[in-house]
């Protein structure tokens, strides 16, 4: 018998870097980011090379039942007056869900069923959130620091940022220094 040890990849919870594993990173720039934010003015007077998001995921094979594993960290800033924000998706295969974790910053995130009704969680360091399927999610920093959270999901769900071209029906605003909601709803 061969008894092998194989090293994890490891995450520090305190700020969700990777510091071991295969890994996959992507970033996402105000640039990749079109009809994303509200106030198209705003979003085109701004920098289209900053960085919105960093995802670093563990490269693992898409086989039936895998699962993948990564963490987004999402920089602070403003669209105007939009806090910054994933893309959001549903998954392509609707019905199955994912579980995110907060572990660092604060921020909420933004659940819309297929219906358009939507509802928010706090993300915070140890919060754990539920996705259903039939569920788009979307990540939105409120704070000063960077808010980082990591994500379980299954490697069959895939992403579809087509049906959501008419956006999320509620926004998250500054005002007079303020988090405040707004209905949303493009013409
Ligand atoms: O795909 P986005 O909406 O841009 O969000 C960025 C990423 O956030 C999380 O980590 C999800 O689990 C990923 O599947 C997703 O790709
Ligand atoms: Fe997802």
């Amino acid at each position: 018998m061969t008894i092998s040890i194989t090293q994890p990849p490891q995450v520090a919870w305190a700020s969700g870097q990777f510091t071991n594993g295969p890994l996959i990173r992507k970033s996402t720039r105000l640039q990749n980011l079109t009809h994303v934010f509200m106030d198209e003015k705003a979003w085109l007077a701004c920098d289209p090379q900053q960085i919105v998001y960093d995802v670093e995921m563990v490269d693992s094979a898409p086989i039936a039942g895998a699962l993948y594993t990564g963490v987004t960290h999402l920089q602070p800033g403003k669209v105007g007056d939009e806090y910054f924000m994933t893309r959001g998706h549903f998954h392509a295969q609707r019905e199955q869900g994912e579980v995110y974790y907060g572990l660092r910053g604060s921020g909420l995130l933004l659940l819309q069923d297929e219906k358009g009704t939507a509802r928010l969680e706090p993300v915070f360091p140890g919060s754990v959130h539920i996705i259903p399927g039939f569920t788009a999610h979307r990540l939105i920093n409120t704070g000063n620091d960077i808010l980082s959270a990591l994500a379980v999901w299954p490697c069959a769900a895939g992403h579809d940022y087509a049906a959501l071209t008419q956006g999320f029906n509620l926004r998250v605003v500054e005002e007079v220094g303020r988090v405040q909601l707004k209905e949303y709803h493009h013409d």
